[in-house]
């Protein structure tokens, strides 16, 4: 699994400007630069031919850069991921392409062909693409997953609810394959930017199911999804005290160690270190 935090994951249309510079100052850990559904078909050729500047004139520090492309089965599709590959091929850094609506492996042999310079990441959004999330995980080019619950919502013809009752079963399974697989996975947006106690309590949920983040469509949306998803101080303390209780048992000849009165086992301390290794990779993020 990547050991680069994914807290925070924000969309910026490809076609703004002014959201692309301001980026460049933002807390994200990953920028989605779009050409898919924030930008219209009028806009989407001036929109490639501007991510294809900025990618390569401008500074976005550590973040990830990944961009989404329109799918194959549109008219855009093709020409974004062959603008995406010559842009590489000129000096541009892009972490990563992610490609909507994808159904099965076959969608992403397709984009791999055509841009052998990026990783891939998929947009996991359609009824399709959760029974087949597994395969979809296998495939040796993808590195990351992300929900895309507005899309996924439209298709299941569910309802908005703030447990996500309907959203259950297709998190979950693609949860369980990227977790199979190893891949990164993303939660999806919150539409209700203005909302910070709900964007606080959907974070949560993802972060407990155990999502790595959350991608978010609003700068103001940065900060709760950057705290809700890194280890909390009680937490890194809990962890840094199971390590050295269970070392201290392991060198009294014990297998198990007993912490705020819950036993302490070897899985428990991959665990923590685990805890630990992300909190210093968010340390290193901030410089
Ligand atoms: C939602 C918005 C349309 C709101 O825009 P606006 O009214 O302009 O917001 P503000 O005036 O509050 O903006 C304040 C400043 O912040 C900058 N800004 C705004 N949004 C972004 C952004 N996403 N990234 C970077 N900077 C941003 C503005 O430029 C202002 O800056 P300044 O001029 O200095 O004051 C807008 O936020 C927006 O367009 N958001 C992105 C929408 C989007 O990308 N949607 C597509 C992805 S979601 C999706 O597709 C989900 C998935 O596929 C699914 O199926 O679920
Ligand atoms: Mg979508």
């Amino acid at each position: 699994m990547s050991s680069r935090p994914y807290r925070s994951v924000l969309y910026i249309p490809g076609s703004k400007e002014r959201a692309l510079e301001k980026a460049m100052g933002l807390a994200a850990d990953a920028i989605i630069f779009d050409l898919e559904d924030a930008v219209s078909p009028e806009e989407k050729p001036a929109a490639r031919a501007l991510l294809a500047r900025v990618l390569t004139d401008w500074d976005f520090g550590p973040r990830a850069r990944i961009v989404r492309i329109n799918g194959f089965d549109t008219e855009w599709g093709r020409a974004d991921a062959d603008a995406i590959s010559t842009a590489i091929a000129g000096g541009a850094k892009v972490d990563a392409v992610l490609i909507p609506k994808v159904n099965s492996a076959a969608d992403l042999d397709a984009v791999a062909e055509r841009v052998p310079g990026a990783d891939l990441w998929a947009m996991m959004e359609t009824a399709l693409g959760m029974l087949n999330a597994a395969e979809i995980a296998a495939h040796p080019r993808l590195k990351g997953m992300v929900m895309g619950t507005n899309d996924l919502a439209k298709e299941l013809g569910s309802r908005f609810r703030t447990d996500r009752l309907a959203m259950q079963a297709g998190l979950g399974l693609c949860l369980l394959a990227a977790r199979a697989h190893g891949k990164v996975i993303v939660d999806g947006v919150y539409n209700a930017f203005k909302d910070e106690e709900g964007l606080r309590a959907e974070c949560e949920q993802g972060r407990d199911m155990g999502f790595d983040g959350k991608t978010l469509i609003h700068p103001a949306q940065l900060d709760i999804a950057n705290a809700a998803f890194a280890p909390s101080p009680a937490e890194l303390d809990l962890a840094h005290r199971q390590i050295a209780a269970y070392a201290e048992a392991k060198a009294a000849g014990q297998g198990v160690a007993v912490v705020d009165g819950k036993i302490v086992e070897n899985l428990h301390i991959v665990t923590a270190n685990a805890l630990i290794a992300k909190a210093q990779a968010i340390a290193a993020l901030a410089g």
